[in-house]
């Protein structure tokens, strides 16, 4: 399934997640090619069937379709340069990368191939992604609909239309996965504390994780009201629920959004 050939530059952590949830929806692991520096995230591509992995940038990009730039923000500008002579009119080209704007990408690649940019989470490896988009005005109706094909075959997809949106996009989602882990951590051990094994409080954690969050994926109601709901008057609830407030916690997930959205603004500034 797809009809088009990916080839995704740097298999680190936000590819091999993107990777596998393509896998795992039905596209065809010969329409995957990766290239990575090292041999490290090859055996694990392997194992999900793809073939065409090498050391080479260009070899796996030239006779792709789609060119997913899946490095670090700051090697962008380098692979971009590398990729130029190769890439033309016909090739499309998405970035994973935090902060580096599609105008600079363009530019690096040499003003021809049409980009992307997108900001997914690593949840996309289990298909519970959630991606937000954005194409520059010259994309074509065509590589808009392969670059959201790719995005929703692993999870939800949003485009903007404004690229400063993805800022937001990335505080709400991109790096979010790693709050809710974090918390996630903290109750596990305190629910080890108190005196569950370590097995029983992991499963107990996520599957009231997944329960909530698909309450308010898939119903109608609010989270506010859904809160509520859990809270009897002067009962237990009340009391966890307190002691968030008077403990801030809405002040806190505010700054450590604003901190993230600040972090790829800068990193915009330093690097597009
Ligand atoms: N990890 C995450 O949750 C998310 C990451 N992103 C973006 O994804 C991009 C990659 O991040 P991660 O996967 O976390 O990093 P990572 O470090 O796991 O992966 C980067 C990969 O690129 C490879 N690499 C290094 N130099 C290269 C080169 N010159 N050519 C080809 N490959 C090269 C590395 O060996 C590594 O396997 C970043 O731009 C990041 O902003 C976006 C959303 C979420
Ligand atoms: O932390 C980061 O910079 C990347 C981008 C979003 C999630 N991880």
């Amino acid at each position: 399934m797809s009809g088009f050939t990916t080839a995704f530059i740097g298999a680190g952590n936000m590819s091999r997640s993107i990777i596998g949830g393509l896998v795992t929806s039905g596209f065809d692991a010969d329409s995957i090619r990766a290239s990575n520096p090292g041999d490290g995230p090859f055996a694990e591509l392997r194992k999900i069937g793809l073939t065409d992995l090498a050391h080479s940038n260009v070899s796996v990009a030239e006779t792709a379709d789609v060119v997913v730039l899946g490095v670090k923000p700051n090697l962008i500008r380098e692979v971009c340069e590398e990729l130029s002579p190769v890439l033309g009119a016909n090739h499309l080209v998405v970035s994973v990368a935090a902060g580096v704007a599609a105008d600079s990408i363009h530019d690096w690649l040499g003003a021809k191939s049409e980009v992307v940019r997108c900001m997914p989470n690593t949840p996309s490896q289990i298909g519970g992604g959630a991606t937000g988009l954005f194409a520059r005005s010259s994309v074509s109706a065509e590589n808009r609909q392969r670059a959201e094909d790719i995005m929703r075959a692993v999870g939800i997809v949003r485009w903007v239309d404004d690229e400063s949106l993805l800022h937001a996009v990335t505080a709400v989602a991109g790096s979010a996965p790693a709050y809710f882990f974090q918390f996630m951590e903290a109750m596990i051990d305190e629910a080890q504390r108190m005196g569950l094994d370590a097995e029983s409080a992991r499963t107990l954690c996520a599957q009231t994780c997944i329960g909530a969050g698909r309450m308010v994926a898939e119903g109608d109601v609010e989270a506010s009201e859904l809160r509520r709901r859990v809270c009897s008057p002067n009962g237990t609830t009340e009391r966890a629920v307190m002691a968030f407030s008077t403990g801030g916690l809405d002040k806190l997930v505010s700054k450590a959004m604003q901190d993230c959205y600040a972090r790829s603004e800068e990193m915009g500034r330093e690097l597009s």
